[in-house]
């Protein structure tokens, strides 16, 4: 793709959009809110942002994107999803409500809300394998009510895990190919080396 920016889509149905929209256009790539079925043509990947997953699933429903948009991340579509993103992607979900559906695409089980009421959310510091500087410089990671990955499939690489406490251990960051997840918000933070590298997983795809 050389000689033009990687297009990249924000699903932009409910959650953060503008922060993530603002991460990728600092990150060196053309980014532009999705809606519809029609505004997936044409892009180089996707993003879905954090929010609330069952009302995010009833939107995609809504919108009639989420048949569009499962194809397209079956069709291999380089997907980045971010906590209630994550969600989306994960082939397999515990402490979903009722009905709840996902979009799939990775081979993984997300324990939704998996921290638990003490500590909904938190702050750490941890190292995220294949963000540019790492592991000198840890990743700042925001969670809120924020899911975590209980398994992963063979293809899956594990990127980050809670560095310490009750959580310790925990996987909070997975890629699969061109499919990353993260159970934390690196939108919020200004460093913005996730979505770097999604932009590179992007690029790359090409
Ligand atoms: N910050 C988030 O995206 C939270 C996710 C939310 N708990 C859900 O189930 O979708």
């Amino acid at each position: 793709m050389t000689g033009r920016l990687p297009v990249i889509g924000v699903m932009a149905l409910q959650g953060d959009v503008r922060e993530h929209i603002h991460a990728l256009e600092a990150s060196g790539a053309h980014a532009v809110a999705v809606r519809r079925e029609r505004e997936l043509a044409g892009l180089d990947g996707i993003v879905l942002p954090g929010g609330e997953s069952t009302t995010i699933d009833k939107l995609l429903r809504a919108f009639e994107l989420f048949e569009p948009l499962r194809a397209a991340i079956a069709g291999g579509l380089p997907t980045y999803g971010s906590c209630a993103g994550m969600i989306l992607l994960a082939d397999r979900l515990i402490d979903g409500i009722e009905g709840q559906r996902t979009l799939g695409g990775l081979d993984v089980t997300v324990r939704r809300n998996a921290f638990g009421r003490q500590v909904n959310s938190f702050e750490t510091d941890l190292v995220v394998d294949g963000t540019p500087d790492a592991p000198q410089r840890p990743v700042h990671a925001v969670f809120i009510r924020a899911p975590w990955v209980e398994e992963t499939g063979d293809g899956v690489q594990v990127l980050a895990r809670v560095p310490s406490g009750e959580a310790a251990g925990r996987i909070v960051a997975v890629r699969q190919g061109e499919v990353l997840a993260t159970s934390f918000h690196p939108e919020i933070t200004g460093d913005y080396r996730l979505h770097r590298m999604f932009v590179e997983i992007v690029a790359g795809h090409h």
